[in-house]
């Protein structure tokens, strides 16, 4: 009787999926600009899908509060209540208010975006509060980080980064927006800059197209890096989220 070889074995590697939403739907965009999104229904069902598949984390972005159109604080709420597992949340956390809100929800951790470029101090002073549960979205075009949604310019990557180590920011999650929702393959390159710079771990997130892009960034587990948020990938159904667990499980 044959059996099947091991295929080669690569570092555990977490896995986010995300639920964005937009106007209370699971959507998807296309380089995080507004008006590209694909609808996915139900924030709620997706999360339970994602729960139901073995997903350990969810990663839940209010895409409204992110550019400043509103919000989703009920349904995010409603649906971080809704899960058994760690959930990441993101979007237009900038003040003690939506902070609070955020850390209500009894959410793992919350994801800071616009407020570590435009309020440093505040930043320093939640990090220093509440430590672990505090990470920071570097979502850059080239080296240029891209705040309120992903629409200013709000600085260099390394020098922020300089900065927010020195404050002992806890964790950060590297997205390239050139790749974000484009099924293009992640950013290996910038990954491994982030992590040549900071000892702190470093999630990855955008354009996750296959099992060998996640294979590829559990490569670099070595290096830092922690974990991936996978979007687009999975609603195209590109793989299962079973399938992507079972190939960086380590
Ligand atoms: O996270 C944010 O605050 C945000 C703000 C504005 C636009 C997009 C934003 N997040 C997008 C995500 O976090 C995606 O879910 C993630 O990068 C997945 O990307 P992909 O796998 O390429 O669909």
């Amino acid at each position: 009787m044959s059996s099947v070889p091991p295929g080669p074995s690569v570092p555990k590697l977490e896995l986010l999926p995300a639920v964005d939403v937009r106007d209370g739907q699971a959507v998807r965009l296309v380089h995080g600009e507004s008006g590209t999104e694909t609808s996915y229904g139900s924030p709620l069902e997706a999360a339970l899908a994602w729960q139901r598949s073995g997903a350990e984390w969810l990663h839940l972005v209010d895409l409204d509060a992110a550019f400043g159109t509103g919000d989703n604080r009920a349904l995010i709420a409603e649906v971080t209540d809704a899960m058994d597992i760690k959930v990441e949340l993101s979007g237009g956390i900038r003040d003690d208010a939506s902070l609070a809100a955020a850390l209500a929800t009894g959410c793992t951790r919350v994801n800071l975006g616009t407020a570590a470029l435009e309020s440093p101090e505040w930043v320093a002073k939640i990090i220093a509060e509440h430590g672990d549960r505090i990470a920071v979205g570097l979502d850059v075009r080239g080296t240029t980080l891209r705040g309120r949604g992903w629409t200013r310019d709000g600085g260099d990557l390394y020098e922020t980064l300089a900065r927010l180590d020195s404050e002992g920011c806890a964790r950060y999650v590297v997205t390239d927006i050139a790749k974000d929702g484009t099924l293009q393959g992640p950013n290996l390159e910038l990954l491994k800059n982030v992590c040549a710079v900071t000892d702190k771990p470093v999630v990855a997130s955008g354009g996750v197209s296959s099992l060998d892009d996640l294979r590829a960034i559990a490569t670099l587990v070595p290096e830092g890096v922690e974990g991936a948020i996978v979007g687009k990938a999975l609603y195209a159904k590109a793989f299962t989220l079973e399938e992507a667990l079972a190939a960086v499980s380590g």
